[in-house]
């Protein structure tokens, strides 16, 4: 077993803290419990922890070894251990690339080579440049991949959609779900389609498959080899895979070892975001994540904005047993953003041994979930405000909105810091008996009511305000949760850039795969056998 540094924490977590008391004794209490970085504001005073509480996660953080963890990473070295890699994507959003190297290999010249292919490739989509093999321009790009390859960039894309000023429309193709793939194609014209295989492995399974759909369309639609290699591009590590794919080598956009699936952003898995926002905005919102970056590494841990989210996250964790976390983003832009940190937080840090291998004693990464605001309000905010779970919530809210309705925008302020206000205070008894009796009831109705009225409060929440919805306050945005999931992984003592455990499913897919296919399913247990059963029995 492998004993951690969070044990301590049930135990100082029983002293009880009322979160009303603490305001109501303290109006200091939100400057003190407040930080920001890079233009964007945390509030994390509507949390459980005092100045013991507080003091005792920033010396949990003192004793780790995360200095030495972040320099190592900074340095290059194999710190994705059971991969032998290194965990580099900061560097993808550096400004000044030059004199970058990892093991002998001048990476800064690689990243400046994909940036300016990048930028060729966009610049001729946008001024119409690309032509297909029937003489006409591009008008359509699908984008196919899956997790890594596709969450980022369809979330950026989503998160920028004010931004946007391609001619050339976008649709991304994920799920192996063969609907996915047929509606993205079915208003299509393959002779003015480019389409992207996005696959760090080029061995995806969701993602060949496809490919291959998008590349039978073409052939199809009578594209020969010539002409599908003219409308067929990778982004990937794999150039052997996408060669033999039939992608011709100056189609083939480099990923490296060095870049995690869910890191990579700000690669050429960012593409789909320069299409659409243009490629100065997208060095914007590298701009913004390299400043986040910079903020990490220099600022005092009592003032680091990603260490603060990462030692709350475990205080709740670990201190608390709470197993979910919310991710509330008041914007309708930043709706996919959830989607986005579950694979980065749930994939990076949902393990079960530690670094060397041994059995984890503490539970790690929390269950994300969350939706835009004010949608939720009108669902699972219910079970926040009075359920007995209890789920520590991310506001998000960007101050000024991209549209003009002000008075829209000022209401869902309210709403966002309503509900922060809510979690926090709760309504007691006698509060929910007075409203009862002042809208007229009798006692007795009162009395019958007000149980159902009361809201436990003391339900902690962040509120984090961008000063808008920009591409670099999203990149710096984006930059923040990834390197929460990194102190976090470091205090757990955990890998955080494996992923081991989605393979098991991957491995188990291809026996049963062929037994649906008619091959002897005997020796797999009575369930699955059932449930092929089920399958080829009603398979038209
Ligand atoms: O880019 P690839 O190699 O197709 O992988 C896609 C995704 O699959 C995973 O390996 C696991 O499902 C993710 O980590 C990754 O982002």
């Amino acid at each position: 077993m492998s004993g951690s540094a969070v044990a301590g924490l049930a135990t100082l977590a029983t002293q009880h803290i009322s979160l009303r008391q603490a305001f109501a004794a303290d109006p200091e209490r939100a400057t003190r419990f407040s930080t920001s970085a890079c233009g964007i504001s945390l509030d994390y005073s509507k949390n459980l922890i005092d100045d013991q509480s507080w003091q005792a996660l920033q010396h949990l953080a003192e004793n780790s070894p995360l200095k030495a963890s972040l320099q190592a990473m900074l340095d290059g070295a194999k710190i994705n251990h059971t991969e032998q890699r290194s965990v580099w994507h900061m560097m993808l959003r550096k400004n000044d690339v030059s004199g970058l190297t990892l093991d002998g290999e001048d990476i800064g010249a690689a990243i400046a080579d994909c940036r300016s292919k990048m930028t060729a490739l966009v610049n001729q989509l946008h001024q119409a440049q690309y032509i297909g093999y029937n003489g006409k321009a591009i008008t359509d790009l699908i984008w196919i991949g899956i997790g890594g390859s596709l969450l980022g960039p369809q979330m950026a894309v989503e998160a920028l959609t004010p931004y946007h000023c391609s001619p050339v429309k976008l649709h991304f193709a994920g799920n192996i779900d063969g609907a996915v793939v047929t509606d993205v194609i079915k208003n299509l014209d393959p002779a003015t389609t480019l389409v992207f295989v996005a696959s760090k492995s080029f061995g995806t399974e969701e993602t060949k498959q496809n490919a291959l759909a998008v590349r039978q369309w073409f052939t199809d639609h009578g594209a020969d080899a010539k002409a599908i290699a003219q409308h067929f591009w990778a982004t990937s590590s794999n150039i052997q895979a996408a060669a033999e794919f039939g992608i011709i080598a100056e189609h083939i956009l480099p990923m490296w070892d060095w870049v995690g699936g869910r890191y990579s952003l700000w690669s050429a898995i960012g593409l789909p975001v320069a299409l659409m926002i243009g490629t100065q905005h997208f060095a914007q919102l590298l701009q913004g994540a390299e400043a986040m970056d910079q903020h990490f590494i220099n600022a005092p841990f009592s003032d680091n904005m990603p260490l603060t989210l990462a030692l709350l996250g475990i205080w709740y964790i670990n201190g608390f047993g709470c197993q979910a976390q919310a991710l509330l983003p008041y914007s309708h832009y930043l709706r996919l953003l959830p989607s986005y940190v579950q694979q980065l937080d749930m994939e990076s840090n949902g393990k079960s041994v530690d670094i060397d291998g041994l059995p984890l004693t503490d539970a790690t990464a929390p269950v994300i979930w969350g939706d835009a605001g004010t949608n939720g309000q009108h669902a699972y905010h219910q079970l926040l405000h009075q359920s007995a779970l209890a789920v520590p919530a991310d506001f998000i809210l960007p101050l000024n909105p991209a549209h003009g309705l002000a008075d829209h925008h000022q209401r869902l302020a309210a709403h966002c810091f309503a509900q922060t206000q809510a979690l926090m205070q709760g309504k007691t008894l006698q509060e929910a008996t007075e409203e009862c009796l002042a809208g007229g009831m009798t006692p007795a109705q009162a009395k019958a009511l007000a149980p159902h009225k009361v809201s436990p409060g003391n339900k902690p929440s962040n509120t984090l305000l961008l000063p808008e919805l920009s591409p670099y306050y999203v990149g710096a945005l984006i930059a923040l949760y990834e390197h929460k999931v990194f102190c976090q992984g470091v205090l757990w003592r955990l890998n955080s850039f494996d992923q081991w455990g989605v393979e098991l499913g991957k491995q188990l897919s291809g026996p049963i795969y062929q037994a649906l296919a008619g091959q002897d399913a005997s020796k797999l247990d009575s369930s699955t056998q059932a449930l092929i059963q089920a399958f080829l029995q009603q398979k038209k």
